[in-house]
């Protein structure tokens, strides 16, 4: 993937924050085929929890906060990690994000009682090494049992799911939607019997 985006950006056909705001688009188009009651408009606005992350797939949840807000949901953001120091497109769609919405660091324990549906952003396709420190966050998610779709892949899943990265901590997850082709990964988590959405994003 990173090869195929690598060549596509330096080809000068899309940039990077082209394909971050097609995977987020991606991502909104999912939620209403996998719960299409979302679709319709409700009497009160539906409610998303969005946990970003200190990468770009954090970033994809900022450009999602911003397109589920534009269809009228409340949304609350969470954010582990320093806006400073989040990658350039990331940095710009958090940028967008704080233009009409709030964001506050992620808590030990946040409050998903009220969620219609948590975005997990947090973490994709740069993982590098097992989770630490994310166990309450992780069964107070569980606990709650709200649907929880993972943008790329559930945080704390390795995406070549190497047999070392098999209980390694990660996030429950009803639904995985990932772009352009599915990781090795996406094949263990549809016999896990977790849903997986392929979004096209250009490449
Ligand atoms: N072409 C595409 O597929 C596109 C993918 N997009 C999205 O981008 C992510 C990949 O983004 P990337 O920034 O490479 O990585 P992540 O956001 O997954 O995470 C990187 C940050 O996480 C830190 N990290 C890694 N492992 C751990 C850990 N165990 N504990 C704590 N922190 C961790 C890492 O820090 P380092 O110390 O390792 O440097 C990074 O800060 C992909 O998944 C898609 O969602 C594009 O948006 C669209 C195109
Ligand atoms: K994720």
């Amino acid at each position: 993937m990173r090869s195929l985006e690598r060549a596509a950006i330096a080809s000068g056909r899309i940039s990077g924050l082209d394909l971050m705001e097609r995977a987020g688009t991606g991502v909104v188009e999912a939620i209403g085929e996998a719960w299409p009651d979302f679709r319709t408009p409700a009497d009160v606005p539906r409610h998303a929890v969005v946990l970003c992350g200190p990468g770009n797939n954090g970033g994809d949840g900022f450009v999602v906060a911003r397109l589920l807000r534009r269809r009228g949901w409340k949304v609350t953001l969470y954010l582990y990690g320093d806006p400073e120091r989040l990658p350039p497109d990331a940095r710009t769609n958090h940028d967008r994000w704080r233009r009409i919405g709030t964001l506050s660091a992620l808590p030990a324990a946040p409050d998903f009682s009220t969620a219609d549906l948590v975005v997990d952003a947090l973490f994709g396709l740069g993982l590098t090494r097992p989770l630490t420190g994310f166990g309450p966050i992780f069964s107070a998610l569980a606990t709650a049992g709200r649907p929880v779709l993972a943008i790329d892949l559930p945080s704390g899943r390795d995406a070549d799911a190497l047999p070392d990265s098999v209980g390694w901590p990660s996030a429950p997850c009803s639904l995985a939607v990932t772009f352009h082709r599915e990781k090795p990964l996406h094949a263990r988590l549809r016999a896990e019997g977790i849903g997986v959405i392929v979004k096209p994003i250009g490449l």
